[in-house]
């Protein structure tokens, strides 16, 4: 991954704007912010120099038709991409102002602290509690039985699943609904602690009762951690984010509050696509 050289920021364009006399504020930091970031699977180029910025503790919908890159995108964001081998990401994306494709980063950490929830529930073929006890008995996050049950408890109540399995702690994940397994999912994401969690289609394997609870839980799950979501959902991206960021053929069209983007969207692309004229 290549460090790029990149012109002054926004907030640093602001602030030579500012009236001297007047205190300036500390623009607002982006918890992630990605620089020129491009993706080739082997010859083919996925991803063409997107320039994104995730907000700390809101929720960024990613969307955009089929294959425009938003997984690709998304995965970039806690080096998933590494795991494939035709992969290659260059350009530069941070997490709190740290180059997370720093060759001394450990990539491991890191996607503790940028956690990933998947588009099929996918409980490991263990317990309920120990799909949630795992990530923090590796990471070392609990120094006794006693404080694991604890962070298992809290995970499964932040997760909005508590009450519904509190009983069955020791049956099998596999077991519950697809909507349960998918916020199973979410309190084994939550309990190693991250910062940032990825959702990829979260809830396109769930029905609308199922997808009602994640979306809410989403919404309070924005209080404690920074959301990013791939959606072809135009509703689920009004629903639960407060930015959007609409991507087309591998490019970062546009971005902006997400109000805006469904109804004074500034290019005729995003126009097209929320109107349903492709994808
Ligand atoms: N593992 C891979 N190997 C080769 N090409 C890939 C791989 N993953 C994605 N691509 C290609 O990269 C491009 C972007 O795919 P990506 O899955 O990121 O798009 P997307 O917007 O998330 O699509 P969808 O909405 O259908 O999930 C597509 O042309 C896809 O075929």
């Amino acid at each position: 991954m290549n460090d790029i050289s990149h012109s002054p920021s926004a907030a640093q364009a602001t602030a030579t704007k500012a009236p001297p006399e007047v205190p300036q504020e500390s623009a607002a930091v982006p918890k992630m912010r990605a620089e020129k970031v491009c993706v080739h699977y082997a010859d083919k180029q996925a991803l063409f120099d997107v320039d994104l910025d995730v907000p700390e503790n809101q929720v960024i919908s990613l969307i955009g038709p089929s294959g425009c890159g938003k997984s690709t995108f998304l995965r970039c964001l806690n080096r998933m991409n590494d795991t494939i081998d035709i992969a290659r990401v260059s350009g530069h994306i941070t997490l709190d102002g740290e180059n997370i494709y720093d060759k001394s980063l450990d990539v491991v950490e890191l996607r503790a602290r940028v956690g990933m929830v998947f588009q099929k529930p996918n409980p490991f073929p263990k317990s309920i509690y120990e799909n949630v006890a795992y990530g923090p008995r590796i990471h070392g996050l609990a120094s006794g039985k006693r404080e694991l049950e604890e962070i298992v408890a809290t995970s499964l109540q932040r997760a909005g699943l508590f009450n519904e399995v509190k009983d069955r702690l020791d049956e099998p994940g596999t077991g519950l609904s697809g909507g349960q397994q998918q916020r199973l999912c979410i309190a084994r994401a939550i309990a190693v602690n991250p910062e940032v969690i990825l959702m990829d289609e979260p809830c396109s394997a769930l029905d609308p009762i199922a997808t009602a609870k994640v979306e809410e839980l989403i919404d309070e799950l924005r209080e404690n951690y920074t959301i990013v979501i791939v959606t072809h959902s135009m509703q689920q991206a009004a629903r639960v984010s407060q930015r959007t960021a609409m991507f087309h053929l591998g490019y970062l069209v546009e971005e902006g509050p997400t109000d805006m983007m469904f109804t004074n969207p500034t290019d005729k692309r995003t126009q097209d696509y929320i109107t349903g004229r492709f994808g």
